[in-house]
């Protein structure tokens, strides 16, 4: 990799900055500075040009009214779809998982076109699904909290990231999606701050090879509150 600073792209905060998903940005930051590699954070606002330079591009959760104005706005100035498809890395959460999808259908039944990176199908479900969520998945156990009414369905062309083993997710027993580079979860926490190995696992995506370990007593700790929390009053 170049010695030239990595680009982390937060796509559209100020529309899909609803759950503290900007927060991943800062970690992915600065999980790649702690290792001595130069990592800046671009923020793309609504209204602004997307770039297709970046090297990873991040989308957050938000209301539907939100989401239905990113996923226009980002199939209408298609740098995050052209970066994409020359194997840009892409973390999306929540909303940012539906508007990676094919379409989804927001809380009122009206059907929106994703951007087509995963093939999910996102439509509302019978009651919002609200608390803490632990998914197991390759990557180890994930810890966070979920807040989304949207049941998701994953084609052939995605796998699931993992199996819920508390909480809700897709609604099916699984949750989020991976195609490529592109990986998605209902997980808020911020999902990369509460699992340092998701957060790893994009820098090993960009940089080409898997990162040094990096132990932090405090972030070990903070996962372990995470995972007794969640695990409290379940079976396993
Ligand atoms: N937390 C979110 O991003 C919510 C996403 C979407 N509006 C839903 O309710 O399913």
């Amino acid at each position: 990799m170049a010695d030239s600073a990595v680009r982390i792209g937060l796509v559209l905060p100020d529309v899909l900055g609803t759950y503290g998903d900007s927060g991943n940005a800062v970690v992915l930051r600065q999980r790649m500075r702690w290792r001595g590699m130069p990592a800046d954070v671009v923020e793309v606002h609504y209204g602004d040009p997307v770039p297709d330079s970046l090297d990873v591009y991040l989308l957050g959760g938000g209301e539907d009214e939100g989401q239905e104005l990113a996923a226009d706005y980002l199939r209408e100035h298609a740098g995050l779809r052209r970066a994409a498809a020359r194997g840009a890395v892409v973390f999306g959460v929540c909303a940012g998982l539906q508007v990676l999808g094919t379409s989804f259908r927001t809380g009122d039944g009206r059907r929106h076109d994703g951007l087509g990176l995963l093939d999910v199908v996102t439509g509302p479900g019978k009651r919002r699904a609200v608390g803490e969520i632990v998914v197991e998945t390759p990557a180890g156990p994930l810890t966070g909290f979920e807040n989304h009414l949207g049941v998701t369905t994953v084609g052939p062309g995605s796998r699931p990231l993992g199996r819920v083993r508390t909480g809700t997710g897709n609604g099916d027993g699984t949750d989020g999606a991976v195609t490529g580079h592109v990986l998605a979860t209902y997980l808020h926490g911020p999902a990369l701050a509460r699992n340092p190995a998701l957060a790893d696992l994009l820098i090993g995506w960009v940089t080409g090879s898997p990162p040094a370990d990096l132990p932090l007593p405090e972030v070990d700790e903070l996962r372990r509150e995470r995972l007794r929390a969640a695990r409290g009053g379940a079976r396993w």
